[in-house]
């Protein structure tokens, strides 16, 4: 018999019970030029930019207890901005984020208690070799000498990293030391994960690592993962739900299954061509202005028929000669994220 309050609570306060992290209206800006100026680009003048950068630009989410959470955006898009605000690394101009009941715009140092963070770049660790990292995590997180040793010596083991436990990171591949400081983010259980792209550079061996680590402590501790990524395939097989963010915005939040479902009515028909497409060709110059071209590959997303019938008259007809490939898929969240007027062309296909 269950007598507990729980299965009373009305499904309001049930569905606020089950969200780890709730953000409302994050505002984030940056003056404009000195991102420019990080990333080495040259300014064109005082009317070639806005005054400020709204790399958060009005943010709202919820994100559910147990979740693999990922946000998805093309370079530039917020999507580490908003990771440094939720592990109070950054303070936002206006909004608020609650995590597990923690105010942490007014508590930023609370984060570290409740986040395993793994930002894009690993400074901090370089210099340590992989096994001092994890162990050094661990006590950073209270964890006591033997309890830090324990833990170093459990994830090294789960992650296969014995052969290079005694290697400094700075001098390991990118892949590597990728995997080295995900480890180290592991040791001391936190309810919340955040990681920022934590697979890039891996090869997929590790990719495959990384998962079922992340699978373990979602079903053994109830964790939580919120990762960026900017990879397409990634966050249509691993994620539970995806928010998926455009200059500082989220513009659609869903699971993988449903955003897709948003461009149902499409496919998309990659073409690419020997040499030159033959334009002469009136199948083809009809084409044309619907493709989207990136050197000899043509990319076309069609209705349905419109997409059965041109892959007909392509194989038929005597454009087939000039082609060098072509594949016809369901749409993915690359056409999503376009259908939804996302500008850029950022996201990674593999
Ligand atoms: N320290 C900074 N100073 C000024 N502008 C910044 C700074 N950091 C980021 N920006 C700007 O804020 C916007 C969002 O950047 P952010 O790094 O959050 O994007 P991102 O989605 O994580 O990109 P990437 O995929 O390249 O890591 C960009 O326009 C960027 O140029």
């Amino acid at each position: 018999m269950n007598t507990g309050t729980e299965d009373k609570a009305p499904p309001a306060v049930a569905a606020a019970r089950d969200t780890v992290c709730t953000v409302r209206g994050l505002i984030r800006t940056y003056p404009a030029g000195s991102g420019a100026r990080r990333r080495g680009l040259r300014r064109r003048g005082p009317a070639a930019e806005p005054a400020l950068v709204r790399a958060s630009d009005g943010i709202d989410l919820d994100v559910r207890r147990g979740e693999l959470f990922g946000i998805l955006g093309p370079n530039g898009a917020g999507k580490t901005t908003l990771v440094r605000q939720l592990t109070g690394l950054l303070r936002p101009d206006a909004g608020s984020i609650d995590l597990l009941g923690h105010d942490l715009v007014r508590h930023p140092d609370r984060a570290a208690r409740l986040i395993g963070y793994l930002g894009q770049e690993s400074i901090a660790l370089d210099e340590l070799t992989v096994s001092l990292a994890a162990e050094t995590t661990g006590r950073l997180r209270g964890l006591g000498a033997a309890a830090a040793r324990a833990a170093r010596d459990a994830v090294l083991d789960e992650l296969e990293l014995g052969t290079i436990a005694s290697r400094p990171i700075k001098r390991l591949s990118g892949g590597q030391r990728r995997l080295a400081c995900f480890a180290a983010a592991l040791v001391g259980e936190r309810p919340v994960l955040v990681l920022d792209e934590p697979t890039t550079g891996m090869d997929p061996v590790a990719r495959r690592a990384v998962w079922a680590a992340l699978g373990r402590r979602r079903t053994e501790n109830g964790a939580t993962v919120l990762l960026v990524t900017h990879n397409v395939i990634e966050a249509e097989t691993v994620l539970d739900r995806v928010a998926v963010l455009d200059h500082g915005r989220v513009i659609a939040c869903d699971t993988p299954a449903g955003l897709r479902a948003l461009v149902a009515d499409e496919v998309r028909l990659d073409l690419v061509w020997r040499t030159d497409p033959p334009l002469d060709l009136p199948e083809i110059a009809a084409l044309h202005p619907l493709a989207d071209i990136a050197g000899r590959r043509w990319t076309l997303r069609l209705p349905h028929d419109h997409a059965r019938t041109t892959v007909a008259q392509l194989t038929a007809g005597p454009a087939y000669a000039s082609l060098d490939d072509f594949t016809l898929a369901t749409p993915s969240l690359e056409d999503v994220y376009l259908a939804l007027g996302g500008r850029s062309k950022g996201l990674v296909k593999s």
